[in-house]
């Protein structure tokens, strides 16, 4: 039995942390390759190791002094260290990250040294081999990821390496140079390396219990999702439900690896379980809910649209030649509505405007703001009739006005557009009336 373990941010913020990490690894021997991210936060209002390091080398970049900056950060590593009681020393390091960070090596590079440092200090606690990921992530020039050297160096590498601690979030180019996956990126090299070594199970530790059906920040503790298949993680990761990275489902999809999402703070609870496809019914009719704000919708009305062959896609190359990409485009007889990313939109709004009306020469065209898009997805939606008209009536209810409602053609989810102001308040409206009212 083999287990890739990743551990959060928030699982690695402290000593105190560390030493319940620690207990977890030790507790079973399947649980081989250990795959660290930076120091998170320790309370709401800290900063992430990550974030410092960004900071520090923006003030290297534009040759401020940084120093200071950079001692703070050694001085979090530290504290970790001599919580631990370990005899090592990071001093070496911090003087080549001081070096580089002067010869300008790279906002990437700045950011990698998180895992890097973490993946050390983690090695040394746990007295496993330590993997630096530059030799066995890889990426292209253009940025995305290097599949088949990735695999294939992760395997050779790993094959004889009983214990091995990968740090995350990085990897190089074939020259060398260091390089990132987006924020979050550390759910990636987890997944990589289970995909590489065909681990049994990949645990993805963090700060809550699994998977939960709505963000805690909004909903007052929501409950667990106790199993999920990947469709649904993916639809709820796209629409902000930022537990586990979008891009980390696909290796072990593949590979039929499940995940389970645990809590280090709570190592007893059982977590969600990811998994291709289940017999279990889910407990409620819906499996989650998630969302996103910040987009705003262009209405197109011309009557007679839809006997105009060929209107959509004249309207949809404006938005390609702008180089903008829609999340949603509803349409009725005489209207078409396409969704986009408010910050994205705002810069080419009028160039767009102007290219419907030569495009397809509407009545109006018209734009909305300040919009924000919600997902309500499951599995069991397909078997249960009216779910579209429970959502209707508990967002009336709340005294929410519905913008649109789009149920995809695999009835695995219904998106509903709001206001920005009416996200909080809809999304616990929706939880209320599936999962409250179920207790
Ligand atoms: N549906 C959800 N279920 C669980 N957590 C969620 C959900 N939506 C958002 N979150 C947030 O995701 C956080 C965990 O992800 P992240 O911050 O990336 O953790 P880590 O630092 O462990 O990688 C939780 O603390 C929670 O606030
Ligand atoms: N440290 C990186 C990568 C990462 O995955 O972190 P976490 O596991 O804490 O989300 C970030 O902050 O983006």
């Amino acid at each position: 039995m083999k287990k890739v373990v990743k551990f959060g941010g928030s699982s690695l913020a402290s000593a105190e942390q560390f030493k319940k990490v620690g207990k977890i690894i030790h507790e079973d021997s399947s649980r081989r390759y250990v795959v660290p991210s930076a120091p998170g936060k320790r309370f709401s209002s800290d900063t992430k190791v990550t974030d410092m390091l960004y900071e520090c080398y923006g003030a290297a970049e534009n040759g401020k002094n940084f120093k200071p900056m950079l001692e703070k950060i050694q001085a979090r590593y530290n504290e970790i260290i001599q919580g631990l009681g370990l005899n090592l020393s990071l001093k070496d390091e911090f003087e080549k990250i001081r070096e580089n960070f002067e010869a300008k090596a790279g906002r990437e590079y700045a950011a990698s040294r998180g895992e890097y440092l973490n993946g050390i200090i983690m090695a040394n606690y746990l007295n496993f081999e330590f993997i630096d990921a530059a030799q066995v992530i890889f990426f292209n020039e253009d940025g995305t990821l290097n599949n088949d050297k990735t695999n294939t160096m992760l395997y050779e590498r790993l094959k004889g390496c009983e214990y091995a601690v990968i740090p995350g979030f990085y990897g190089a180019l074939d020259d060398g140079t260091v390089k990132t996956f987006s924020r979050g990126g550390s759910d990636i090299t987890g997944s990589l390396v289970a995909r590489a070594i065909t681990a049994d199970l990949y645990e993805n530790w963090t700060d809550v219990s699994g998977f939960l059906v709505a963000d805690p920040r909004v909903v007052n503790n929501p409950e667990v999702i106790d199993t999920i298949t990947y469709r649904e993680l993916r639809e709820l990761s796209y629409m902000g439900a930022s537990v586990l990275h979008e891009d980390a489902i696909f290796p072990v999809r593949k590979a039929g690896i499940p995940i389970n999402i645990r809590n280090t703070n709570a190592p007893e609870e059982k977590g969600t379980l990811i998994v291709e496809s289940t017999c279990r019914r889910p407990r409620y009719t819906i499996t989650g809910i998630a969302g996103k704000k910040g987009f705003a919708a262009i209405n197109i009305d011309k009557a007679m649209m839809n006997s105009e062959i060929g209107f959509g896609r004249k309207v949809l190359e404006v938005f390609e030649e702008n180089g903008i990409s829609f999340e949603h485009m509803p349409s009725g007889i005489d209207t078409m509505t396409i969704f986009v990313h408010q910050p994205e939109f705002v810069e080419k709004e009028q160039q767009v405007i102007a290219g419907i009306h030569r495009a397809v020469d509407p009545d109006f065209v018209e734009l909305e703001a300040d919009l924000a898009l919600i997902a309500v997805v499951g599995r069991g939606m397909k078997a249960t009739r009216g779910t579209a008209g429970r959502i209707f009536s508990a967002l009336a209810h709340a005294r929410v006005n519905v913008k649109m409602i789009d149920q995809g053609s695999s009835e695995l989810n219904i998106i509903i557009g709001v206001k920005n102001n009416d996200f909080e308040t809809a999304i616990r409206a929706i939880y209320d009336i599936f999962v409250t009212a179920q207790l």
